[in-house]
C-alpha cells in the first residue's frame, strides 16, 4: 500500500541494512573526531562523546528490534494540563476516539485490545476534535515514558487520524533520530494504515534524492531533521505551511545528537500556527525538558514514571582475587551455581568481555557475547536466543546492555564493578544491573569480583550508598557456594 514515488531511488529495504552496516563501522571507529571529547576507559578501548551518543540510538533500536509486548507498568500516569479547568479525558478503549473505521481495524488488526497506560491520557487531547471540546484544534502535548509503553503507536494514530487520504501533499510530519528509527516508525504506520489504500508514506533520510523543482504528493513524511529541513527550506520538496500535525519522537535520543537539537527548532518554525505539535521521550532530564518547551508551545504534559528497582530482594556478594585470572578461576568454581537459572555477566571493556567469553568457552562452558562491535542486527539475534533460554550465560559490556530487559535473568555477576568516566563507583548503573521492580521481584543473586584495594574502596562505597551489606564469599569452599545457589 505504502511505496515511495517512482522517482525516489533507493530500495528501502536494502537502505536499511546498508545504514545497519554503517552503524556498525561507526562504533568501531575509536580515535576521537574533531569535537568529540574522548571517554577513556581501561583496555585501549577509547570511545567518543559522539560514539556514545550513536549507541543511545542503537539502543533504541536494539530494543524496538527484541521487543514484542508492551511494557505495562503499574506506575500511576501523571498529567498536566493545558487548561486545567477542562475535565480530565482518559480512554480505556479504542472505539472512545471514534476513530474513523479504517484505522480501528488497523489498530485491531495490529493486536491492540485497548490503550496502554500511556495512550489513555495521551490519546484524548491529540483527538480534542473528535471528541467535541469547545476548543476548535486539537491540542500540543509533550509525552514522556520508558520504551516499550506505546508512545509510538499513540503518535501514528493521531497522525493517521487527522491525515486527509484524497489530499495528495504532506499532512503530517515526524522526525525521527537516525534513519533505522525512522524505517521502524514508518513500518508501524504502515501496519496500522494498511486500510486507507491511498495512503503514501515518504522517507526523508539521507541518500533518498529527488530531482529538484519535484512536490511530495505522499502525505506523511517521516525522517531526520537535517534532510527534512533540507526538504522544507532549500528543496522545497515539502510545504511546511500546509503540515497539520508535527511529531517529535525520541527528543531525548534526538537531542544527543549535534545539530539535531537547531534543525528541529527551525523545522518548527516554518509550520503554522494551528499545526499540532507533539513530543516524545523516554527520559526526562533536563536538557530534554528545556527543548520540548522550545517546541511545543502550549503543551499538555504527561509523565509516566519508570517503576523504581530495588536491591531488597537481592542477596550480594563479594569474591576477593587478586588479578584478572583469579577472578576467572573464581567465576569457573562458581559456574555450576550460577547456571541453574540464567545469569549475566558484565565486564568494564568490551575487550575483557571478549577475553572472558573466549576463555569460558574453552573451559567448555557454553556462552554467549555480546560486544559493541557487533551489528545491531546481531545483537538483536544474541538477546532474543539469550532471552529464549537457548543460552544460559550472557557476558556483555555495560554500554551493550544498558537499557535491554532481561527479566528472567535473576545472577549478574559483576566481574568488573561498574564506574563512571572518572572512576568513581557508577551506583545508579549497579543498581540497573541488579535491582528488580516489584513486578519482577523474584529473588536474585549478585557477585562482585574484586581484584585491588581500588576495587575493594568502589565496593565499600557502593554498599553505602545502598546501605544493604554485601557479604564476602569464598569460592573455593563449595559449600559456600551451594549455599548461595539456594
Ligand atoms: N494498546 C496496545 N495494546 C497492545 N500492544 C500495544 C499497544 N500499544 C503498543 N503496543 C505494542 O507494544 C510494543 C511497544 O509499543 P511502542 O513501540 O509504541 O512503544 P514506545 O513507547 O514507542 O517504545 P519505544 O520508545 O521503544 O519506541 C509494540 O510492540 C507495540 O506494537
Amino acid at each position: 500500500v505504502f511505496s515511495n514515488s517512482e522517482s525516489e531511488i533507493i530500495n528501502l529495504e536494502e537502505g536499511f541494512s546498508l545504514q545497519l552496516s554503517n552503524l556498525h563501522l561507526k562504533e568501531e571507529k575509536t580515535k576521537p573526531n574533531t569535537n568529540g571529547a574522548i571517554v577513556k576507559t581501561d583496555d585501549n578501548a577509547e570511545k567518543t562523546e559522539d560514539e556514545e551518543k550513536e549507541d543511545r540510538a542503537a539502543q533504541s533500536l536494539l530494543n524496538k528490534l527484541i521487543r514484542s509486548n508492551l511494557v505495562d507498568t503499574t506506575n500511576q500516569v501523571e498529567v498536566l494540563q493545558r487548561d486545567p479547568t477542562s475535565p480530565l479525558y482518559s480512554v480505556k478503549s479504542f472505539e472512545e476516539l471514534r476513530l474513523k473505521p479504517q484505522l480501528l481495524q488497523g489498530v485491531y488488526a495490529m493486536g491492540f485490545n485497548r490503550p496502554s497506560k500511556i495512550q489513555e491520557n495521551a490519546l484524548p487531547p491529540c483527538f480534542l476534535l473528535l471528541l467535541g471540546s469547545a476548543e476548535d484544534s486539537p491540542q500540543n502535548l509533550i509525552a514522556q515514558s520508558q520504551s516499550g509503553t506505546g508512545k509510538t503507536a499513540a503518535f501514528v494514530l493521531a497522525m493517521l487520524s487527522r491525515v486527509e487520504p484524497g489530499n495528495k501533499y504532506p499532512q503530517c510530519l515526524c522526525l525521527s533520530p537516525t534513519y533505522e528509527l525512522a524505517l521502524q516508525t514508518g513500518k508501524v504506520i504502515e501496519q496500522m494504515g494498511k486500510f486507507h489504500p491511498e495512503l503514501r508514506l515518504a522517507y526523508a533520510v539521507r541518500g533518498n534524492k529527488l530531482e529538484r523543482g519535484q512536490k511530495i504528493s505522499e502525505q506523511i513524511v517521516i525522517g531526520t531533521p537535517g534532510t527534512v529541513l533540507d526538504w522544507c527550506s532549500k528543496l522545497k520538496f515539502i510545504d511546511p505551511k500546509k503540515i497539520k500535525v508535527f511529531v517529535l519522537d525520541e527528543a531525548d535520543v534526538m537531542i544527543a545528537t549535534q545539530g539535531h537539537q537547531d534543525q528541529s527548532i527551525r523545522i518548527q518554525r516554518m509550520l503554522p500556527r494551528d499545526c499540532q505539535m507533539l513530543l516524545f521521550s523516554a527520559t526526562f532530564e533536563d536538557s530534554v525538558w528545556k527543548f520540548a518547551q522550545k517546541v511545543v508551545p502550549d503543551p499538555n504534559i504527561i509523565k509516566l514514571k519508570r517503576e523504581e528497582e530495588t536491591l531488597d530482594t537481592i542477596k550480594q556478594y563479594y569474591v576477593l582475587c587478586n588479578n584478572r585470572d583469579e577472578k576467572f578461576h573464581a567465576l569457573c568454581n562458581i559456574y555450576g551455581a550460577i547456571t541453574i537459572a540464567q545469569a549475566m555477566i558484565f565486564c568494564h571493556t568490551r575487550k575483557t568481555a571478549g577475553w572472558l567469553a573466549g576463555e569460558l568457552s574453552k573451559e567448555g562452558h557454553q556462552v554467549a557475547l555480546l560486544s559493541g562491535e557487533m551489528m545491531v542486527e546481531q545483537r538483536a539475534a544474541v538477546i532474543e536466543r539469550f532471552r529464549e533460554g537457548k543460552e544460559k550465560v550472557l557476558v556483555t559490556t555495560n554500554v551493550c546492555a544498558r537499557g535491554i530487559d532481561v527479566e528472567q535473568v535473576s545472577v549478574v555477576i559483576n566481574f568488573d564493578l561498574p564506574v563512571d568516566k572518572d572512576g568513581n563507583p557508577d551506583n545508579e548503573t549497579y543498581l540497573h544491573r541488579i535491582g528488580r521492580t516489584g513486578r519482577f521481584g523474584k529473588r536474585g543473586l549478585a557477585v562482585n569480583m574484586v581484584d585491588s584495594k581500588h576495587s575493594m574502596n568502589i565496593l565499600n562505597r557502593i554498599q553505602e550508598h545502598f546501605n544493604k551489606k554485601i557479604e564476602k564469599l569464598d569460592t573455593d569452599d563449595l559449600d559456600e557456594i551451594e549455599k548461595i545457589a539456594n
